[in-house]
């Protein structure tokens, strides 16, 4: 079910280079549908949006907005103890983005200049909450409270009725207990277009956020420039980078915890050690028997899991800043010693005892993050996806005069001469 590979440093590379193609080419097949989608969104609007749902989730919404009562009522029968859970993990989430939060600035220069930035949550954002093969209402707190802390004006929450045909209670309830302003029941690449372009109900938003499949991660990839987006927060990954201190069945569940989550999922061992990589192997097949998503977690395994046996730690460092995964653990003997040069990971899971889950429901920091080796350049959900800044600056007279040759001498360098010009005329008049 997973391949083994073990060789040199060109070896495990080549190896490496053939798993990025193998998403790559699934990624490729999916650009056309999800174009397609969006134009027939863009000119349809909410008869399109509901024909998609009837297609791909059963579902045939009479409207697509849900009211607060029947969120509540649809909710109502929620395990009280799941919803306990969920305010001490929304609580940890809240204090970790607070302390994201930047503060609007003003530099008074000591002469009478002001400059400074203005700092403010935007308008109105859509968060995308998945719900196709499983639900998520830890995405709900995800998403919806960082927007929280940056003040964001509206947040609107999308999410699909999932594999029953019904709405998730427990996301419904999530989505009150973060306080939501208005959730639309639509998923996939329909919603990310509904609130990009706005339909008949369904209001256009200024920045769409949030995980989802293949085909949610497509769409904000082909709407960007339409709307801003987060990121591009695709099926999960998990790599995990271990030495001979590590423990084989606590990695061979850390792989299918996030094998589980989607057939494109990619989980990926990385050790110096044979014997490490023999007995985690023989883990994964006892382990996965016991799992209620078999299905799905050997499918993810059979094309994008590996276990790679490398020469060195040296070696298993560098194919990590390669790979950039969206999640990183590091279970080794001294963990911090390998933090510094991790460069391009979404989050770094630290020691024996900091599982992947610790990280997607608890630990306060984002587990919406980026995916497909785009964690080079993106970084985790924040406070800073909703907030957008402006400059400002207050000059006093005799200040714009002492600036204003060198401000004239740059201008007419570039042969501007009406900003020269502009500055000239409080210099004469
Ligand atoms: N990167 C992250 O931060 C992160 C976080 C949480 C979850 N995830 C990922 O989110 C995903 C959740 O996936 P999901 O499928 O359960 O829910 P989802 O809500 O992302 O997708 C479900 C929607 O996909 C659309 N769809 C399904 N099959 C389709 C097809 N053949 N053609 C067109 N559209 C189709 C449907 O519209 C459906 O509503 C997983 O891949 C999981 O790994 C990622
Ligand atoms: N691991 C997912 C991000 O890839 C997040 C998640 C939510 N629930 C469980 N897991
Ligand atoms: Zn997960």
């Amino acid at each position: 079910m997973i391949r083994v590979v073990k060789g040199d440093r060109d070896t495990c590379l080549s190896f490496i280079e053939e798993l990025k193609t193998r998403v790559g080419e699934t990624e490729k097949s999916v650009e056309e549908t999800v174009s397609d989608i969006l134009k027939k969104v863009k000119s349809g609007g909410d008869e399109a949006v509901k024909a998609y749902s009837r297609k791909f989730d059963g579902w045939t919404p009479e409207t697509l907005e849900l009211s607060r009562t029947e969120m509540k009522e649809l909710s109502k029968d929620c395990d009280p103890s799941f919803l306990e859970s969920l305010r001490r993990a929304a609580a940890n989430i809240r204090e970790f983005h607070a302390r994201q939060k930047q503060q609007s600035r003003i530099d008074p220069m000591g002469n009478g200049v002001i400059t400074g930035q203005r700092v403010r949550g935007l308008h109105r954002v859509g968060v995308y909450v998945p719900g196709g093969t499983a639900g998520y209402p830890s995405s709900v707190l995800m998403n919806v409270i960082p927007a929280q802390v940056a003040e964001v004006g509206e947040i609107i929450m999308v999410t699909p009725p999932g594999r029953t045909g019904k709405p998730d209670p427990n996301i419904l309830a999530a989505a009150l207990v973060a306080g939501v302003d208005r959730v639309f029941l639509m998923g996939g690449a329909q919603a990310v277009a509904a609130l990009a372009y706005g339909t008949e109900s369904v209001p256009k938003v200024d920045k769409i956020v949030g995980p989802g499949n293949i085909f949610v991660a497509t769409a904000k990839k082909q709407l960007y420039g339409v709307v801003d987006i987060d990121m591009i927060a695709g099926p999960s990954e998990i790599l995990i980078v271990a030495d001979d201190s590590a423990n084989p069945e606590y990695l061979a569940a850390d792989l299918m915890s996030q094998a589980e989550h989607d057939r494109l999922a990619s989980a990926i061992l990385i050790t110096n050690s044979e014997q490490l990589a023999a007995e985690t192997v023989k883990a994964l097949y006892r382990q996965v028997e016991t799992l209620s998503r078999k299905e799905i977690i050997e499918a993810s395994l059979d094309r994008f899991g590996a276990v790679i046996v490398c020469e060195s730690m040296e070696q298993a460092v560098e194919f990590a800043n390669d790979l950039a995964p969206e999640h990183l653990e590091v279970c080794c003997q001294d963990p911090f010693e390998y933090l510094g040069r991790l460069d391009n990971a979404g989050s770094v899971f630290l020691g024996h005892y900091s599982p992947e889950p610790l990280g997607d429901y608890f630990a306060g920091a984002n587990h919406v993050l980026p995916t497909g080796g785009t964690a080079r350049f993106f970084s985790p959900l924040s406070v800073d996806d909703f907030i957008k800044k402006s400059s400002f600056i207050y000059y006093p007279k005799e200040e714009l005069l002492k600036a204003a040759d060198d401000i004239i001498r740059l201008a007419e360098t570039e042969e501007l001469t009406a900003h020269a010009n502009s500055i000239r005329v409080r210099k004469e008049l």
